[in-house]
């Protein structure tokens, strides 16, 4: 359904997206994950035919979204991060402005009814909550009955009820048969929301598969934590078999790696003559996966500082 090659957009000396290609398969709601400034809403947006990128080639349904721009419209609904509705319009007539758009709308009480709008038509947009917005916007982003729907950070600022309401409509528009892109910093949505996952940082895809298939490959599968009673030697850690990082969180000693360094850590600490409060032994998560896969370029440095800080405690 979209399908993205050697993408490439600057903006002055700021490289955006440097060489981004994805595919986008239709029926699946596919997420675009990674750090702020990674590249992820340029990607999105010259997607939706709203940048035009440097170099790279970039089709939805066949469609260039530069030169065919007014057939993309009729093809792709789009809900961008942040987007703001004038404070005064009511739900009913943002939908009917939006209906105005495109030769064959969703009949505005229709759509209403299937994004739970339908008892908020005469409130103003900003006397909405969060969530009531945030399904408005995908209401309008659904209107002119698209093939794809862009949502860029749907979810942010919601609280956890809201959230998962959001995720279920989200999963109603895919299974209507809707391709859905979703850009998002949550990881737990993203596990469970999404079939397949890029991850994105420096304008570049690090990564691409379903979320399991991340966590399977990631180098950590296993993450033991707790507090420590006494100062523990981190680098002891470190050169455990099977740890892939170890890292400091609020207090606790985060250790992620193969399901044996669980066992190897415990052992390390009774050496050292450590005892481990709040132990906790967890599978690995997207949220591993992705701290893995992006931990060399953005983390080093500060994961650092935090341990040395420990080790010097
Ligand atoms: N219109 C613009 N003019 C200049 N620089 C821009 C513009 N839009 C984005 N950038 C820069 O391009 C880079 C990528 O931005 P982009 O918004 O695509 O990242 P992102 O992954 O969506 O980030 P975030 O998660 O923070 O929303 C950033 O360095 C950003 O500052």
């Amino acid at each position: 359904m979209v399908s993205v090659e050697g993408l490439r957009k600057t903006y002055g000396s700021t490289v955006a997206v440097d060489d981004v290609s994805l595919d986008v398969f239709s029926g699946e709601i596919f997420g675009i994950l990674g750090p702020n400034g990674a590249g992820k809403t340029t990607t999105v947006e010259s997607i939706a035919g709203l940048r035009t990128p440097d170099a790279g080639t970039i089709r939805v349904h066949g469609l260039d979204p530069v030169r065919d721009r007014e057939a993309l419209t009729g093809i792709v609904g789009v809900q961008l991060q942040e987007s703001k509705l004038q404070p005064k319009i009511t739900v009913g007539e943002a939908l009917e402005l939006w209906s105005a758009f495109y030769p064959d709308p969703v009949p505005a009480d229709e759509l209403a009814g299937r994004l739970g709008l339908s008892g908020l038509l005469d409130k103003q947009f900003r006397t909405l909550s969060g969530g009531q917005q945030q399904r408005l916007s995908i209401a309008l982003a659904l209107v002119g009955r698209p093939k794809v729907v862009i949502l860029d950070e749907l979810t942010t600022g919601l609280d956890p009820r809201a959230r998962r309401e959001v995720w279920g409509l989200v999963r109603d528009v895919r299974d209507s048969g809707v391709t859905v892109l979703l850009v998002t910093h949550a990881m737990e949505e993203a596990q469970s929301l999404c079939d397949r996952v890029a991850i994105i940082s420096g304008g570049r895809v690090l990564a691409l598969d379903t979320p399991d298939g991340l966590i399977r490959g990631a180098a950590a599968t296993t993450v033991t934590s707790f507090l420590p009673s006494a100062a523990v030697d981190l680098q002891a850690l470190r050169d455990l078999d099977g740890v892939a990082t170890v890292r400091t969180d609020a207090g606790r000693v985060v250790v992620e790696g193969a399901e044996e360094s669980a066992l190897a850590v415990l052992a390390a600490l009774a050496a050292q003559g450590v005892t481990p409060a709040r132990l906790r032994v967890v599978e690995g998560s997207l949220d591993t996966a992705y701290l893995d896969l992006t931990a060399d370029e953005l983390a080093a440095d500060a994961l650092a500082a935090d341990a040395l800080t420990l080790e010097t405690a």
